[in-house]
């Protein structure tokens, strides 16, 4: 059973059936026409169109899949994925959890202790306090041992929320306030903590694959630094910015963490890089449906290849210039093809985008044997992709691919939002 929509549960479902494995969906009242639902054996209303009252409805998503007789629940991305309390729930009814084990995901949830393990595993981390911080007079110290400007981030923050950027000693204590009712209202736990701030990183994703047999070897990284306010705006495989000597000791620093720590599925390190150095920020993990079943890794580290380069541009049911977002019918569909172009979408022709989600639409993949290739095959399919009736981001896509600092991969995690404020 997926406990998801949209493109990651067409993306599950897919995998699922290439494997013959019956497929659950669940939905809320305004996706009852959706993709996911209608590729599944089965589906499930699990409520109104309210995420909280559907997608996050915990004990509507447990009966639909008691009354199915799931005997696994994948959560996909975002919604429950990361919620300890949906996976203990999801394992105490006796189904398996497709995804980190609540200890995990308690584990990363709460971004000290994250630090500390990233710290004992060998992995770089960013400079900063060993642990949350009390009083005014605390912050200050740390502060100065640290050296401004530094960043004040909430224990258990993530995703972007709760950081604060301090400059100077004189803003430090209303910072510190603000911080702290900003990650109680947002979190419930108001413990904060502090960091020194990396001014201009890129955001480089190291993707590793490990078994329950302490194999674990890394795929490379992806460089997903086009960002706009915490949302992936394109990702592409290798980062321009790394050489193979740098990939190879990244992607070793990374596998050697998760083998030792005794982890099995798909993961992925975050890290943040600037001039050459690298810097942990978090780890996602998943658990893929064959490790799921135990199987031992097919491949070891020297049958990993890396060719050619690959790029995805997230595209969005939003204005492409003032990112409103265009919600509606579609009226028309043609999805590009040809060699090296894939879509992920849950679009069809007639379909209607609600309101109430986020406005992910599609996911259209390049990949070509080198960059330029692959940025004119990109260009190339974002041109044939056809998608009447709502506003879509694929205009943007389309300036950001003709932009000199993409072509000459000169940009950094704040670049983009600034683009689009100069150029829209
Ligand atoms: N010390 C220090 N310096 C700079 C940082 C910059 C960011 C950040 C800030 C804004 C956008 C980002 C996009 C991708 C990755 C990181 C960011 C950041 N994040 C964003 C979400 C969360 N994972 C941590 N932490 C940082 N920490
Ligand atoms: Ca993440």
């Amino acid at each position: 059973m997926i406990a998801n929509r949209g493109e990651i549960a067409v993306r599950i479902i897919r995998a699922c059936r290439e494997f013959g494995i019956k497929t659950v969906a669940v939905h809320s009242t305004a996706d009852a026409e959706a993709m996911h639902a209608r590729l599944a054996d089965e589906s499930v209303c699990i409520g109104p169109p309210a995420p909280r009252e559907s997608y996050l409805n915990i004990p509507a998503i447990i009966a639909a899949g008691e009354i199915t007789n799931a005997n696994a629940i994948h959560p996909g991305y975002g919604f429950l994925s990361e919620s300890a309390d949906f996976a203990t729930i999801v394992e105490e009814h006796g189904f398996i959890f497709i995804g980190p084990s609540p200890s995990h995901i308690t584990l990363m949830g709460d971004k000290i202790r994250a630090k500390q393990t990233a710290a004992e595993l060998g992995l770089p981390v960013i400079p900063g306090s060993a642990s949350a911080l009390e009083n005014a007079d605390s912050f200050a110290q740390a502060a100065d041992d640290i050296g401004y400007p530094v960043l004040i981030k909430a224990v258990a923050g993530g995703g972007g929320r709760g950081m604060k950027r301090v400059d100077s000693r004189e803003e430090l204590v209303t910072a510190v306030a603000t911080a702290r009712a900003e990650a109680d209202a947002a979190f419930g736990n108001d413990a904060l903590y502090l960091e020194k701030l990396v001014a201009a990183p890129r955001h480089i994703e190291v993707q590793v694959l490990a078994d329950q047999f302490g194999n674990a070897v890394h795929l490379g990284e992806r460089d997903c630094s086009l960002q706009r306010r915490h949302q992936k705006v394109l990702e592409e495989a290798p980062s321009p910015a790394l050489d193979p000597h740098q990939r190879a000791e990244i992607g070793a620093r990374a596998s050697a963490a998760v083998r030792e720590l005794g982890y099995r599925g798909v993961g992925t390190l975050e890290f943040l890089y600037e001039d050459g150095a690298f810097y942990f920020m978090e780890m996602n993990t998943r658990i893929q449906i064959r490790v799921a079943a135990g199987e031992p890794l097919a491949l070891n580290q020297e049958d990993v290849r890396f060719e050619g380069h690959a790029i995805e541009c997230r595209i969005t049911a939003e204005d492409p210039d003032t990112f409103r977002p265009s919600p509606g019918t579609v009226s028309g569909y043609h999805t590009p093809g040809g060699p090296g172009v894939r879509i992920d979408s849950a679009l069809y022709d007639g379909y209607r985008i609600p309101p109430y989600y986020d406005s992910l639409i599609s996911k259209v993949i390049a990949q070509a044997g080198s960059r330029t290739a692959c940025v004119m095959r990109l260009r190339r399919a974002l041109e044939e992709y056809v998608i009447q009736g709502v506003s879509t981001t694929i205009p943007l896509h389309l300036r950001l691919l003709a932009s000199t600092a993409f072509a000459e991969s000169a940009y950094d995690i704040h670049w983009f939002e600034r683009f689009v404020t100069e150029t829209g």
